[in-house]
């Protein structure tokens, strides 16, 4: 198919991202190193700048000549003054990665992984290919020793073609409520999606694919669903209300990062609700990796609107109020909530 080679070279750059944050998040969980560094020397900002870098050389590698990318992180705070040690830590990992692997035989430098990380400075928009990166996405959850996800997609004339979304501490097996997670699971996942061919899930240190399909629930009360941990970055009080006017019962599942739509995508809950506060502009690697692995495993991701997210404007979606995601079944009752909830929110309180 058209985006084979594509796909190969996304699964294995997020999969080595995805080590390389591991051993950070460790490193950080069993030291407690953020209370005695100050945030710029934190391994989480490490963590973000070596995967990045690390997908950013892989891309090229396997694709010299035509690379754009699009990506979170810049080298503008490593190249001031004290900078040099981060970049230093930064630069032993990313080699450390790349010896493992073994593929490329090659030492970077300091220089060689700041221009890595600019690398990720194009503005995408509606045409030719664009790679789409959120090296860390769940920053907060990282931190914590939770949720994150290495967010990889491409865009093809202004539309996302593959996906890969590489979830390091998600259980392998369901996290809904109707089946309890024991401590004894592993974790790791790795989903990816490719336009037209469905969405697989992998074991991150495995080669076992599986295809995975969103939930098949019609009846809104057996529907559970989730949202951000952060009630900064999507109001719960209105979805709240929402799943209220639904009827379903479970209470949300709050977790940070893209790991919301891999779950979603094999069906652990059957809805994402996210509504950022007034302002807030998503950006677009926050949901092109898992919108495919949505979209691919048979669900629907669009704003409140209905209109399907567009990837083509630039670095930021331009969107009605937020995103909703489901399955096909549940769309039209859910829409009718989220607009008699909205319609409830804007109206002057007694
Ligand atoms: N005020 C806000 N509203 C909505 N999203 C926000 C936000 N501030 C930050 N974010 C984004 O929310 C992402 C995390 O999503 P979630 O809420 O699902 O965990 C962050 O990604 P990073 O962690 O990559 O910076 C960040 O881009
Ligand atoms: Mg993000
Ligand atoms: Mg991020
Ligand atoms: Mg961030």
């Amino acid at each position: 198919m058209a985006y084979d080679k594509e796909l190969a070279a996304a699964i294995k750059a997020a999969s080595l991202a995805a080590r390389l944050c591991r051993k950070v998040q460790k490193a950080l969980l069993q030291s407690d190193v953020r209370s005695k560094h100050g945030r710029n020397k934190s391994p989480v900002t490490v963590a973000d700048y070596g995967s990045q870098a690390l997908v950013s050389f892989v891309l090229q590698q396997e694709f010299p000549g035509e690379f754009s990318l699009v990506a979170e992180e810049d080298s503008n705070d490593l190249r001031k003054d004290g900078g040099g040690e981060i970049v230093e830590r930064i630069t032993k990992l990313v080699n450390e990665s790349l010896t493992s692997d073994g593929s490329y035989g090659v030492s970077l430098s300091s220089e060689d992984i700041l221009k890595a990380i600019d690398s990720g400075k194009s503005e995408g928009g509606s045409q030719g290919r664009h790679w789409v990166l959120d090296p860390i996405d769940g920053t907060k959850g990282f931190v914590k020793g939770d949720q994150y996800a290495v967010a990889l997609a491409l865009l093809d004339s202004g539309n996302v073609v593959l996906g890969v979304l590489a979830c390091p501490n998600l259980p392998l097996t369901s996290i809904s409520f109707a089946h309890p997670h024991s401590p004894n699971n592993e974790v790791g996942c790795l989903f990816f999606a490719e336009v037209g061919r469905g969405t697989y899930m992998q074991p991150l240190d495995g080669s076992s694919t599986v295809k995975v399909q969103v939930s098949a629930v019609e009846n809104p009360e057996e529907a559970s669903f989730f949202e951000s941990y952060e009630a900064a970055h999507s109001m719960h009080d209105l979805s709240s209300l929402i799943a209220q006017k639904l009827g379903v019962k479970a209470a949300p599942i709050r977790m940070d990062s893209q790991v919301k739509y891999g779950a979603l995508s094999r069906g652990d809950g059957a809805i994402y609700l996210r509504f950022p506060r007034n302002g807030y502009r998503e950006k677009i690697w926050d949901h092109a990796a898992g919108s495919i692995v949505v979209t691919e495993a048979g669900g629907v991701v669009t704003d409140v609107a209905g209109k399907q997210l567009d990837f083509s404007k630039g670095k930021y979606l331009d969107l009605d109020t937020g995103i909703i995601v489901s399955n096909q079944k549940l769309m039209p009752l859910l829409f009718d909530a989220v607009r008699a909830s909205l319609a409830q929110k804007s109206k002057p309180q007694p």
